[in-house]
């Protein structure tokens, strides 16, 4: 069973699908243009998305759309375009809501199932519907007398506003009632189920084969690799690259983090200096990027050749893939994640994705099933490339060394002061710029570092963490006491977007 969560380009297109997920029934986001597979789909809903449905080119309804007969939920956009297309009348209207709003409730339905008459809801548009189509009926209002929820009561159910949101006061109970009263689906998607089937389905793909796999220490990866080991035990291989970019230690703590507690074996590759040298006089982030990942893959070749290996497991999760098809089609690239998704054709080597379909937060209670500690599990994620894009242009030893040692203090900070965990990712960037100081009555003349902290929950939007000023002020005190060359330290506002996470 599983509930398809149609993606007009709404910002909460993910937070349906995790939502539907936290209250227990299986979900998966699909493109609107994108052919789709109807077997066991047994709801669907219709995100929201900033375009009008009355210009030219506004996103229609999917082409598989008049074969699905189940139920259908339409959020914001989603219930603009199928309110326009079956002939209803939608406008933009003379205000925008925008944020929370009250609702009346009308009429009865099931969707509202012990929710009170009048509720909070959050809304973000500009268009609603003026005039609903033949056959439906208003099922609730806003204080602008707008028309906030409305049904045929046969097959469609149609909210103006956004349940998948927190500010939604009953929006989980909304959405529990369109999949349990009104859909009749029982939940059935649970963790625990998922371990065991993939640790079965594991040990028959990959029986008697060797295999390798891409081991970071950061969370993906290391759920990954562990879930595998429990499938074919010692035919696979863990391979982790130093490639000189990880932060402070690391080199010899995640080998010996997971020989410890995980009782796991790694291949440490030192590839320090064939990294540097490619990225020698390189400083445009791109190419950076580009170089990094094929180094990469080059590594992985050779040790899947020496190991005899066929197939390759990595750290894949449900946001890389949602986030590559997405960049597929219609946006821009922004920046090139080093993501080894490119890896197989020139490998040969089959690709092993066990956490293909899960959200970070699932990653890591699946990793609390397996029995990884919190240690490893609840790490701030690390990008691949590692500070080598966080020293914005060119990558040499000095600089390197400057910014693992910032970068130190600062994690420490956190962690001392108990913001570390309150925090989504925390880093320092070192930037190619010098500033005037003072130091000891002269003269100096050292690099800036800024400090970069961020609240998100899949790294796709971002906002800057309202970390106390004390504990910045501890940071930052301590880094330019004990660093040298850094001379000045600053501390990250901007929010993504237009901002990335990441400087480069
Ligand atoms: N230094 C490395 N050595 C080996 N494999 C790596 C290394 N860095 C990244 N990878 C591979 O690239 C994949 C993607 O990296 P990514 O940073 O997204 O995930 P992660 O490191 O497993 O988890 P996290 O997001 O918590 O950092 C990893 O899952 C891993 O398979
Ligand atoms: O494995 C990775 N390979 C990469 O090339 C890469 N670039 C950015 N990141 C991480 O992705 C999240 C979003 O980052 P941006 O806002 O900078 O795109 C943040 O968590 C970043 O740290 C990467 N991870
Ligand atoms: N959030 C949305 O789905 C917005 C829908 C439409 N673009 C509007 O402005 O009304
Ligand atoms: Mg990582």
């Amino acid at each position: 069973m599983k509930v398809l969560v149609v993606d007009y380009g709404s910002q909460y297109t993910q937070l349906i699908a995790r939502v539907v997920r936290e209250l227990g029934y299986y979900s998966q986001v699909v493109q609107y243009d994108e052919q789709v597979d109807l077997e066991d789909v047994q709801a669907v809903i219709l995100s929201g998305g900033p375009a009008s449905v009355y210009e030219e080119d506004a996103p229609k309804l999917p082409d598989w759309f008049e074969k699905y007969e189940g139920k259908v939920l339409g959020i914001c956009y989603g219930m603009q375009l199928v309110a326009h297309s079956l002939g209803g009348k939608v406008e933009p209207g003379e205000k925008a809501e925008y944020g929370r709003t009250t609702i009346r409730l009308i009429e009865d339905d099931p969707i509202f199932f012990g929710v009170e008459k009048e509720t909070t809801v959050w809304m973000s548009h500009g268009d609603h519907v003026k005039v609903l189509p033949k056959g439906f009926k208003v099922l609730a209002k806003s204080t602008d007398e707008i028309i906030a929820a409305a049904t045929d009561g046969k097959r469609y159910w149609l909210l103006q506003f956004h349940p998948e949101v927190r500010h939604t006061l009953r929006g989980r109970e909304i959405l529990h009632n369109f999949l349990s009263k009104i859909c009749n689906l029982k939940p059935n998607w649970n963790l625990e189920d998922f371990v065991s089937k993939k640790i079965e389905e594991l040990r028959e793909t990959l029986a008697g084969k060797k295999v390798i796999a891409a081991l970071s220490g950061g969370v993906d990866s290391s759920v990954a690799c562990v879930l595998t080991h429990k499938a074919i035990g010692e035919n696979l291989l863990n391979v982790f690259v130093d490639h000189g970019f990880l932060r402070k230690g690391e080199e010899n703590e995640v080998p010996k983090v997971f020989k410890e507690m995980l009782g796991l074996n790694l291949v440490k590759i030192n590839a320090r200096k064939r990294f540097l040298e490619k990225l020698r006089g390189v400083s445009d982030p791109e190419r950076k990027r580009k170089i990094i990942g094929e180094e990469f893959i080059r590594v992985f070749e050779k040790q899947a050749q020496q190991h005899g290996a066929t197939h390759l497991v990595q750290g894949t999760i449900y946001s890389d893939v949602i986030e590559s098809a997405k960049s597929g089609k219609k946006t821009a690239a922004i920046k090139s994640h080093h993501n080894v998704g490119g890896l197989p054709e020139r490998m040969n080597l089959q690709i092993v994705e066990p956490l293909r379909n899960l959200f970070k937060d699932e990653v890591r209670l699946v990793g609390e099933i397996l029995g990884i500690p919190r240690q490893i599990l609840y790490r701030h994620p690390f990008p691949g490339p590692g500070l080598a894009v966080r020293i914005l242009g060119e990558v040499t030893e000095e600089k390197l060394e400057i910014l693992k040692e910032a970068d130190r203090i600062f994690i420490e900070t956190l962690k001392e002061t108990g913001w570390y965990e309150k925090v989504w990712q925390a880093f320092c960037v070192l930037l190619p710029v010098r500033s005037v100081g003072v130091r000891g009555d002269k003269r100096a003349y050292d690099y800036v570092l800024a400090l970069r902290a961020v609240d998100s929950t899949e790294g796709m939007t971002a906002d800057w963490s309202k970390i106390p000023h004390e504990v910045l002020d501890l940071a930052a005190r301590r880094i330019l006491n004990s660093v040298k060359g850094i001379g000045r330290v600053v501390y990250d506002i901007s929010s993504k977007p237009p901002a990335t996470i990441e400087w480069e």
